[in-house]
């Protein structure tokens, strides 16, 4: 009597820079999954996974939730541990792992397929694409378009370059979003450069990551044996292998032992507040934005509007903020992740925006939300 041996279930791992558009794919997936069931992995770094909020409304049970660090490095075996978790108390036949924005998927995509030194992935897994989401729009923030590519050194000003170098040179499928905000013949200049760095991926320009779920679910392209030819992923084994016993490191490092944040020197900061932003200055607050602010999003409170949520995302130049439901039970409260480099004045700008005693505030008609997509060079 022969055993029938399961069907493996397959895993597309989406990496990208922040912002570039990574929840919006996922979030096309889970409401077009065919006839999958699909579960989802999300890893934000900051402390409140806003990712995985907005996408628990498409399908609550099938979300894991991994905060507060990124699973390339720290979250390594918490994420072995939660797809193992996931596969014992839900049925799918279909897992998505979408990366944090700062992660590198070299050792994200080792950890799926031959696991950590603590924990292995259960045999039943086998990961099937790499995806990964580029900002066309953003693009040019990281290369300077006058170096010719790939030789351009890392610009140290610019310290997500290499990661995003990283995320461009290990995928099988390359989505160019976001190209409603780039002229045609500025998308050719960005898809050859993309192409310099990755020749082998299958490159879709995209809006709103729309993409047909085939273009990215079980295609089968991920090759276990090229992809440990890489450079970047025979140095992360070398890593692991050379730490000594009794090093408390999950496996991987960036060079010198520090976090994917640390060595990119990006921190994150979550603002809380329990009493609301005055609309009018938290809007001109987000026409604002700092420079060294990659990355915004979360849910705020603005006086305008007491039971409203107003869903806040920036990511470069573009910044949305509209209502996005009800606090309902909740208490009314701003949690607000921002992303990015010296971020040691914000909090005292965002503390400048709460209402103060004598403040006029408008009301919700006359307030400036909702506010689309904003873009300035
Ligand atoms: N104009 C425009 N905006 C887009 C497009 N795709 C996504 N966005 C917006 O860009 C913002 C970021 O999109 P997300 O899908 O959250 O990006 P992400 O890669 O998951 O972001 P992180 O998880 O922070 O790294 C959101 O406000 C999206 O609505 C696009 O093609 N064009």
């Amino acid at each position: 009597m022969t055993s029938e041996q399961p069907v493996p279930v397959p895993i597309t791992l989406v990496s990208g820079p922040l912002g570039a558009g990574k929840t919006t794919l996922v979030n096309r997936l889970l409401a077009d999954p065919g006839d999958r069931r699909i579960a989802v992995v999300v890893n934000d770094m900051g402390e409140i996974n806003v990712d995985a909020e907005l996408l628990a409304d498409q399908s609550e049970e099938g979300i894991v939730d991994l905060s507060n660090g990124c699973i390339c490095c720290r979250l390594q075996d918490d994420l072995v541990t939660e797809i193992t978790r996931l596969a014992e108390v839900r049925e799918f036949d279909y897992l998505v792992v979408e990366a944090s924005g700062i992660s590198e998927p070299i050792p994200i995509a080792r950890t799926l397929t031959v696991g950590t030194d603590e924990a292995s992935l259960p045999e039943r897994f086998t990961l099937d694409t790499t995806v990964s989401v580029v900002d066309a729009y953003g693009f040019w923030k990281a290369f300077d378009p006058e170096e010719s590519l790939p030789d351009a050194a890392p610009d140290p000003e610019r310290p997500l370059t290499e990661v995003l170098v990283d995320q461009i040179e290990f995928c099988d499928v390359l989505l160019l979003n976001k190209c409603d905000m780039v002229h045609d013949d500025e998308l050719d200049a960005v898809e050859g450069a993309i192409r310099e760095l990755q020749p082998r991926a299958t490159v879709h320009r995209t809006t709103y990551s729309d993409v047909d779920p085939t273009a990215v679910l079980e295609t089968g392209r991920f090759d276990f044996e090229a992809a440990q030819r890489r450079q970047g992923w025979k140095e992360t084994l070398a890593g692991t292998e050379n730490e000594s016993p009794g090093h408390d490191s999950h496996g991987h490092d960036h060079g010198d032992g520090r976090s994917a944040a640390d060595a990119h020197g990006v921190e994150s900061l979550v603002y809380r507040s329990e009493d609301p932003f005055h609309p009018v200055r938290f809007d001109a607050w987000l026409d604002d934005w700092d420079g060294d602010v990659v990355r915004a999003k979360g849910f705020v409170w603005v006086a305008s509007r007491p039971d409203t949520v107003l869903g806040v995302s920036q990511a470069g130049p573009t910044v949305q903020a509209g209502p996005i439901g009800e606090w309902g039970e909740d208490d009314p409260a701003t949690r607000f992740v921002v992303i990015g480099r010296s971020l040691d004045g914000v909090t005292a700008q965002l503390d400048d925006c709460l209402v103060r005693d004598g403040d006029s505030v408008p009301s919700a008609d006359a307030d400036p939300f909702p506010r689309e997509a904003n873009q300035s060079p």
